[in-house]
């Protein structure tokens, strides 16, 4: 049963409305593309209409709901600038269009089918915003002189901050208008939120805070010197919260193209382009694409490697990221992702270890060597093979002990050594599930006490809620691996 839609159909039975569907909305763009008032679209449904049309979304796949309920968003204004920008730079699409969608947010739609192989899109050049963009801007020659010669991550912030400052005056205000306003990755979230989030994920958390708020003191000396070229005090233009929404600009839209390198910027390596318009493709784990800069026809180019029909939600494939990635580094979680996986922490790892056991220590060292005491997971199909490894070590039998080396190498060593090491992953697996849950008994508190947070909230909710989900699953794997060995 489609549980969404159900939630949907009830909540429109409730209300009387309902919702403009991709049918709708397409068919309300092709009505005014051909000139027509669309009269059509602003018509009212008869209540059979409506139950009708309700009957028919119970039938649809779940994977078709969300490009069955997107709203069509070409017709905003900031999109019609956008397009106007982009075609002064000679690009038109006429594959995609700006959409809502209910589970992924704003992203791109087909017009229309396309098959596997075809280009999805093709971004000249000169729509790029890239270091060479930054330095033939007016903040070139500053960044020339500047000693130690700033980053290119630095001139890519400090171009964005600028031409943000400069509003209407920015060529770049088209692309900066459909920017996010704010972001959600882990360094906008209140620390409060930040302690919901799982081991090792809020260590990272931090890290990223930390690092962020060192780019940001380090780089104030060269903000400083830039206040020739800005009326207002250099301090209120390139504030923290400034640099914030440029660092994660670039860090969750930039796409991999290399830059030749240059002497003003920084050795680090300089392959950060903002691509606008492309930009609003959204991640699917599901779907495989090649992008990459096409040298001959001077266009940053993506293809598909799976078909796509008319009217979905066009999706590109940021990389094989688990969950914890995806939220570290772009602000979300990806439901049913194949990558995600719940991380074991050292404490959890020895919490269900004889306390008695001599070799411990030395187990563990041999572990921390050979460099199994990180990336411990449980996943969609059970523990993972390292986690299994690990513990067979940890449980070793004192007279098998000098059998480590197999054991790193997959092999069995006894009957008992197989049965201990299933036997705690499980416990630890039941542990993680009710730790899981009691967070997510705590997040939902939250959200009725603090309704100021409850976007942050949720986020922390849908990666614990996947989290949950793959923990039983493995629990499930894990019982019927121990009725086997029974
Ligand atoms: C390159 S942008 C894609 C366009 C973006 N949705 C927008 O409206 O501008 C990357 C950001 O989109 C969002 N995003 C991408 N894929 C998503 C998905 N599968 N589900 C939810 N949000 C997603 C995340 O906020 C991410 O940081």
């Amino acid at each position: 049963m489609n549980l969404p839609l159900l939630r949907i159909l009830s909540e429109i039975l409730i209300s009387g409305s309902y919702l403009e569907t991709t049918s709708v909305a397409c068919r309300r763009e092709e009505e005014e593309q051909a000139g027509s008032e669309g009269e059509s679209s602003s018509e009212v449904p008869s209540q059979e209409e409506v139950i009708f049309f309700l009957c028919f979304l119970l039938l649809v796949d779940e994977d078709d709901f969300s490009s069955f309920f997107a709203a069509n968003e070409s017709h905003k204004p900031e999109f019609i600038e956008l397009k106007k920008w982009l075609k002064d730079r000679n690009f038109e699409d006429t594959n995609l269009t700006p959409a809502q969608f209910p589970g992924t947010g704003r992203g791109l739609m087909t017009k229309k089918s396309l098959q596997e192989g075809q280009m999805i899109i093709s971004l000249p050049e000169s729509c790029l915003l890239t270091t060479d963009t930054v330095i033939r801007s007016s903040l070139g020659v500053y960044i020339a002189k500047w000693k130690p010669p700033p980053s290119p991550l630095l001139a890519l912030c400090t171009f964005l901050v600028s031409e943000k400052h400069a509003g209407a005056r920015s060529v770049w205000k088209p692309y900066l208008d459909i920017l996010p306003k704010s972001y959600t990755c882990p360094v906008y979230l209140e620390p409060e939120v930040v302690n919901l989030l799982p081991e090792p994920l809020k260590a990272k958390a931090r890290e990223q805070r930390a690092s962020v708020q060192e780019f940001f003191a380090s780089s104030r000396d060269f903000f400083s010197s830039l206040h020739p070229l800005f009326e207002e005090a250099i301090d209120r233009v390139f504030s923290y919260s400034a640099l914030l929404w440029a660092w994660c600009t670039v860090n969750t839209r930039a796409v991999y193209l290399r830059t030749r390198r240059r002497d003003c910027l920084s050795p680090e390596p300089d392959t950060c382009a903002l691509a606008p318009y492309l930009d609003l493709l959204n991640h699917s784990p599901h779907v495989q694409v090649k992008a990459a800069f096409n040298e001959e026809t001077g266009c940053y180019e993506i293809r598909t490697a799976s078909s796509c029909r008319k009217h979905e939600e066009v999706f590109i494939c940021y990389g094989p990221h688990d969950n914890h990635r995806l939220l570290l580094e772009y602000g979300f979680v990806s439901l049913r992702n194949p990558h995600a996986c719940v991380y074991v922490s050292r404490e959890i790892l020895v919490r269900y270890l004889p306390s008695t056991d001599k070799q411990m220590n030395r187990k563990i060292a041999i572990l921390k060597d050979h460099g199994f005491m990180e990336n411990l997971t449980f996943g969609w199909d059970g523990p993972s093979w390292r986690l299994l490894t690990a513990l067979k070590l940890l449980c070793l039998e004192a007279e098998k002990f000098t059998c480590w080396t197999k054991v790193l190498l997959g092999e069995v060593i006894s009957d008992t050594n197989e049965k201990t090491s299933l036997n705690i992953a499980r416990k630890m697996c039941y542990y993680l599930i009710e730790e899981t849950t009691a967070v997510l008994q705590k997040v939902s508190h939250m959200k009725d006490e603090k309704v100021s947070l409850i976007n942050q909230l949720t986020l922390v909710e849908t990666l614990r809620m996947e989290e949950l989900k793959i923990l039983k699953a493995s629990a499930e794997t894990l019982s019927s691996l121990q009725t086997t060995l029974t």
